[in-house]
This record gives structure tokens, C-alpha cells and sequence, in this order.
């Protein structure tokens, strides 16, 4: 049997501002610090000792991992990073208010661009500021495939091989391994991991800064998940995520 840690970062500037996020690079607020603080003591609490840490190539996924393993007395960990692991592509959503999106275009839509399976966003042309092609952090990767939006069916093509290639070889050498991740990267791993029709993966929204434990069995099937903490507190985190996408009354 392994064990598996997932963890969404905590609060982000652009979550509490309630704007579409992606791949722009904001930092924790006070409370998302403080909630990876918490996951960290939980983690702690549990019992959990690991031999890799895994994460975007993004701040506050990043930062989420550091707080935590700190808190764990696990700083000194490998970690790797990947830009696989990162947020799904907002596209020209990038930045603008959700309530105000969902105003403008009807909650249905934003709906749509949120939580549907394969339509992805308004791309990003690529001389726009949002195109990653002009961040340094991507200048290995071919402009070719570097996301210009990205639905989540686009999203898992994107953290699958990563998945396939890093994560689960490390899983089945026996490593135990965390994941600070991102809302979408981790839907995607989740709907794989849990075999989710694209109905079931829609009502799916991921609470930040808490960490959910998988069990799996030798063939890395779930055998267990659950997260850590109050739960009546983290469905209504959910909740509160789902309903970001509500417009202002
Ligand atoms: O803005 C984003 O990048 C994501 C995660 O914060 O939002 P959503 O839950 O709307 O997909």
C-alpha cells in the first residue's frame, strides 16, 4: 500500500481578490500562509515523513510546499519542480474579476469556462503579456507547446506525462511523496486517479492549503482518500470555491 499527499497552495492575492488566476505568478495572502502553516502541523500530527516534494514552477504552490515542510521539520527535502504541476492557462480571463466576468457574460458561461471539460478559455495571442513564451522560466520548452489557454482536458494532457514520467515511478520505488499544486493541475490528477467521468469532475472543487491523502494499492488504484482537518470546514471551502464564479448581486 503507498501513500500519497496532495496539497492545494494556500490563499493566493488573486483568489481573494477573486480574479482569474492561471499561470500569473501572485503570492500568498496572510491567510494562505497561515493555512500552509496549518496543513504543515496536521501533516506533522499524522505522522508523515517524506522523501520528495513536488511542485509548479510557481510561487505560491511553491511557497505553500517550503511553509509546510518547514512546519513538518522537513525543509532540507529534494524538491522538484515542473511546470507541468502548474495552474490550467486562464487565457484572456487571466486577471479579470470573476463576480464581474459572470455579470457581464451570465454565471452560465462562467460556468463554462470554469468547470467544463474540453472548452477551454479565449486564448492569449502570443505577443500578449499572459503568453508564457516571454517568462524565462519557460525558455526551455517550445514556444509550440507552451499554453496560450487551456481547458482541463488540455490540462491533463499536460500533467499526465509528468505523472507517467516522474510521479509514479517515484510512488512505485517506494518513495513517499508530496504534491503542492494548483485547483486545476490538481483536478486533473484527481480525475485520473479517481477513473471521474467529465459529469463527475465538474461538481470537483479543491479547497486550498488542505492536504488530501490517497491510499493506493500496488497498481496506484485508491484504496482510501481523505482530507485532513475539520470537515465541515473544508465543505465549506468548496462550497466557497464553486461559488467564485457567482456574479456580484
Ligand atoms: O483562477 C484560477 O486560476 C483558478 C484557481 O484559483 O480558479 P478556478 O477555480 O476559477 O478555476
Amino acid at each position: 500500500m503507498y501513500k500519497l499527499v496532495l496539497i492545494r497552495h494556500g490563499e493566493s492575492q488573486w483568489n481573494l481578490e477573486n480574479r482569474f488566476t492561471g499561470w500569473h505568478d501572485v503570492n500568498l495572502t496572510e491567510t494562505g500562509v497561515a493555512q500552509a502553516k496549518n496543513a504543515g502541523r496536521m501533516l506533522k500530527e499524522a505522522g508523515f515523513e517524506f522523501d520528495t516534494a513536488y511542485t509548479s514552477v510557481l510561487l505560491r504552490a511553491i511557497k505553500t510546499l517550503n511553509i509546510a515542510l518547514e512546519e513538518m521539520g522537513q525543509h532540507y527535502l529534494p524538491v522538484k519542480r515542473s511546470w507541468r504541476l502548474n495552474e490550467r492557462h486562464y487565457g484572456a480571463l487571466t486577471g479579470l474579476d470573476k463576480a464581474e466576468t459572470a455579470a457581464k457574460h451570465g454565471e452560465e458561461q462562467v460556468k463554462i469556462w470554469r468547470r467544463s471539460f474540453d472548452i477551454p478559455p479565449p486564448f492569449v495571442e502570443m505577443d500578449d503579456e499572459y503568453f508564457p513564451g516571454h517568462d524565462r522560466r519557460y525558455s526551455h520548452i517550445d514556444p509550440a507547446i507552451l499554453p496560450r489557454g487551456e481547458s482541463l482536458a488540455l490540462t491533463i494532457e499536460r500533467v499526465l506525462p509528468y505523472w507517467h514520467d516522474e510521479l509514479r515511478p517515484a510512488i512505485q520505488r517506494g518513495e513517499n511523496i508530496i504534491i503542492a499544486a494548483h485547483g486545476n493541475s490538481l483536478r486533473a490528477l484527481v480525475k485520473y486517479l479517481d477513473g471521474m467521468s467529465e459529469e463527475e469532475v465538474l461538481g470537483l472543487n479543491i479547497p486550498t492549503g488542505v492536504p488530501l491523502v490517497y491510499e493506493l494499492d500496488e497498481n496506484l488504484k485508491p484504496v482510501s482518500k481523505e482530507y485532513l482537518g475539520d470537515p465541515e470546514k473544508i465543505k465549506a471551502m468548496m462550497e466557497a470555491v464553486a461559488k467564485q464564479g457567482s456574479a456580484k448581486k
